[in-house]
């Protein structure tokens, strides 16, 4: 999808693209990071935006959920700190990535461990507003089988995603709100590469395109990558929406193939094997280079 800062308009794109997902028979749909909300660059608009996940946009998608009957992937979910956390972090907010199960209970709040502090494409810090996360997520007993849960910029890291697999990981979730630029270069290649090492399903749901388009009061325009896409466990892209501004693409999960995939290639096994020498070399690189 492409978000603007009319909640109640993302709201209504995410309530017609789940029924229609219903309706082709899906047991989890995926929305993007920033799916209910995408802000001003430079500007306060996220924290103020901001909401509890008990609050009344949470319940509006949990509502959905129970609606439709299905699980959701909500993907960067601008959550506002509350008690504690507000008064260590002021200003700050989270990057939450929610799963709720077709009864609409949240059974999981993934807060992005990575956050995307880069100079690239006129600079972001996402730190200097996002609290980072500080554990992994895994969903069990999904319609899908077991969920992997992160967030965008996370898809860098290999080793969360290899945690993940180890953790029982069937299907591990990316969404994503993607620069243009750092897109085009690496987007395909990187999730393809998770999805072959960890000999999973990745799902990404992605932003696309131009953002606050006709949105007078917004001069500086933020543009997404769009190419929301799905990776089977061999690396193969099963669906890519190019930059299409509201889609739904539907695949089936062929457990099957995926554990003779798995039984052929005994990445974990191996991996395993040669955790003692690369943990020595670990330990020494970092003592040399500190
Ligand atoms: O700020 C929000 O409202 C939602 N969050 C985002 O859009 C985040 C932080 S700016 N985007 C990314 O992590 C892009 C990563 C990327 O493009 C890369 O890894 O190359």
């Amino acid at each position: 999808m492409c978000s603007s800062r009319d909640k109640k308009a993302n709201l209504d794109v995410v309530r017609r693209l789940t029924r229609e997902a219903k309706q082709g028979g899906a047991g989890l749909v995926c929305f993007p990071e920033a799916f209910e909300f995408m802000g001003r660059p430079g500007t306060k608009d996220s924290l103020e935006a901001a909401e509890l996940l008990t609050g009344p946009t949470m319940g509006a998608l949990k509502d959905i959920a129970k609606e439709q009957n299905i699980w959701m992937s909500l993907g960067g979910f601008h959550e506002r700190l509350a008690g504690r956390e507000a008064e260590e972090a002021p200003g700050k907010i989270a990057n939450t990535h929610c799963i709720i199960n077709a009864h609409g209970d949240i059974v999981k709040a993934y807060r992005k461990i990575h956050l995307f502090d880069v100079d690239v494409d006129g600079g972001f810090r996402e730190s200097d507003s996002t609290l980072a996360g500080d554990a992994v997520a895994i969903v069990k007993d999904t319609p899908v089988g077991t969920l992997g849960v992160t967030t965008c910029y996370d898809m860098r890291f290999p080793e969360l995603y290899s945690i993940l697999r180890d953790q029982g990981a069937d299907v591990i979730l990316a969404p994503s709100a993607f620069m243009p630029t750092t897109g085009k270069a690496h987007w395909h290649v990187l999730l393809r590469a998770r999805a072959i090492e960890t000999q999973t399903y990745v799902v990404a749901a992605a932003q696309t395109g131009v953002h606050n388009a006709e949105d007078t009061e917004v001069p500086r325009k933020r543009e997404s990558f769009g190419h929301s896409l799905i990776v089977d466990p061999y690396g193969a892209v099963v669906c890519d929406l190019e930059t299409n501004p509201e889609a739904i693409g539907m695949v089936d999960i062929d457990v099957n193939r995926m554990q003779e995939i798995r039984r052929a290639m005994p990445i974990p096994l191996h991996r395993l094997q040669s955790a003692n020498v690369l943990a020595s070399a670990r330990a020494a690189t970092n003592a040399t280079n500190v």
